[in-house]
């Protein structure tokens, strides 16, 4: 058993929303295919990967580091002879031999879209939905059959008034949303008020409601943004400052009455760790966003969550960043406590298979082996047209 091949593609996700750190007007994501010479209904079995949203495409180093290495093993020592398939944590060692540790960056986005494509094509091979398979192997057989997701969007828009605000909200909840995400400080926060209380008058009250900073406030802001949150009662305030700023998040946290949310942009169990030990989140109240394809893939999930149980922390506490359906399967898998959803943005990566209805802020996942890519028509397309064809 081997990898044949490995193809990689930067391809556009750009649009003309922004948040308060960001626009996504050059927005690139990596696509790649993982190529195995294991045929399944009288094909190979090709595992698909793509690294999630918010970090530009990482062509370049796969290209020069991580898919050569891959490809100059042996393929007898990438390979996991208990369960007959490839093994995720060889080829993750692998992949990162010669690497230093610390400064977790861009490497970690290239490693986890490759980690993506491998689970992929191990479930494939195994014949199994991805889920299924993590509930096997880690979590006693029993995958959870719905997934609880809220609808993330509310992004600043040119043109966008309040209008279109609560039009795009109450559109997410005519669709089976229960919980929908917002994003603050790019505007003044008087500004950001009306725009939460438009938000407001259509979500069903502040439980409903989330709002994301990205990173972009310092202290003395998260704070006022925190004092003025407060009376509202919202579902969470996210990535209030920069995401390596334990100390700020330790001051927030201690100041702010509600459930704070964090984590999409820490990178390594090592920085989720740091997060816990000195944000001074509380492990019975607050949400972590540890997203997969942009921290090394699953493989190294797998020790962040063990570093969180060490600490005290179910995971259930973890709903991760991304909207796409690898961190879906986790979610399912390893009973998380959900995922996130973009229902219009980041098409067709975000969003899962084309026959998953929300119901009450609640989906299911196919019944397909492997992640689910081949069920979301649109994105299938693409990962075709770009890699295979
Ligand atoms: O706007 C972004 O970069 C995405 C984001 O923060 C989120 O989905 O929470
Ligand atoms: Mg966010």
């Amino acid at each position: 058993m081997r990898i044949t091949e490995i193809r990689e593609k930067t391809v556009s996700i750009a649009s003309p929303i922004a948040n308060a750190f960001i626009d996504f007007s050059k927005m690139t994501c990596s696509v790649v295919a993982v190529i195995t010479d294991q045929i399944r209904d009288g094909e190979p079995v090709i595992g698909f990967g793509f690294n999630s949203n918010g970090r530009y495409g990482q062509g370049a180093l796969m290209r020069e580091r991580f898919i050569p290495r891959l490809m100059e093993a042996d393929p007898e020592t990438l390979i996991d002879a208990t369960n007959a398939n490839l093994d995720p944590f060889a080829i993750w060692d692998r992949m990162m031999i010669n690497e230093k540790p610390g400064g977790h960056g861009e490497r970690s986005v290239a490693v986890g879209t490759l980690d993506m494509a491998i689970w992929d094509a191990v479930a494939k091979i195994a014949g199994q939905p991805l889920y299924r398979l993590l509930a096997e192997r880690y979590r006693s057989g029993v995958a959870d059959d719905k997934v609880w997701v809220y609808a993330a969007g509310g992004y600043y828009h040119p043109g966008k008034e309040i209008t279109g605000l609560k039009d795009e909200m109450r559109s997410y909840r005519d669709r089976g949303y229960r919980v929908c995400k917002m994003k603050i400080g790019l505007a003044p926060l008087a500004e950001d008020l009306k725009r939460i209380e438009a938000a407001l008058e259509v979500v069903g009250g502040g439980q409903n409601l989330c709002v994301d900073a990205n990173g972009r406030f310092d202290l003395k802001a998260a704070l006022a943004y925190a004092e003025a949150l407060e009376p509202y009662g919202l579902h969470w305030y996210e990535e209030a400052g920069d995401p390596l700023d334990y100390g700020l998040q330790a001051e927030v946290s201690k100041r702010y009455g509600g459930r704070m949310a964090t984590g999409e942009n820490l990178f390594s169990h090592q920085d989720a760790r740091n997060l816990l030990r000195y944000g001074g989140m509380d492990a019975e109240r607050d949400i972590l966003q540890f997203d997969c394809a942009l921290s090394y893939g699953l493989v190294e999930y797998l020790r962040t969550l063990d570093g969180m149980a060490e600490a005290g922390w179910s995971p259930r506490r973890v709903v991760p960043h991304g909207g796409h359906q690898m961190s879906l399967n986790i979610a399912a898998g390893l009973h998380l406590g959900g995922n996130e959803s973009y229902p219009d943005v980041f098409q067709p990566f975000g969003g899962f298979a084309d026959d998953v209805r929300v119901e009450d802020s609640l989906v299911g996942l196919p019944d397909a082996p492997g992640v689910g890519f081949e069920r979301k028509a649109a994105l299938y397309a693409l990962l075709k047209r770009e890699l295979l064809d």
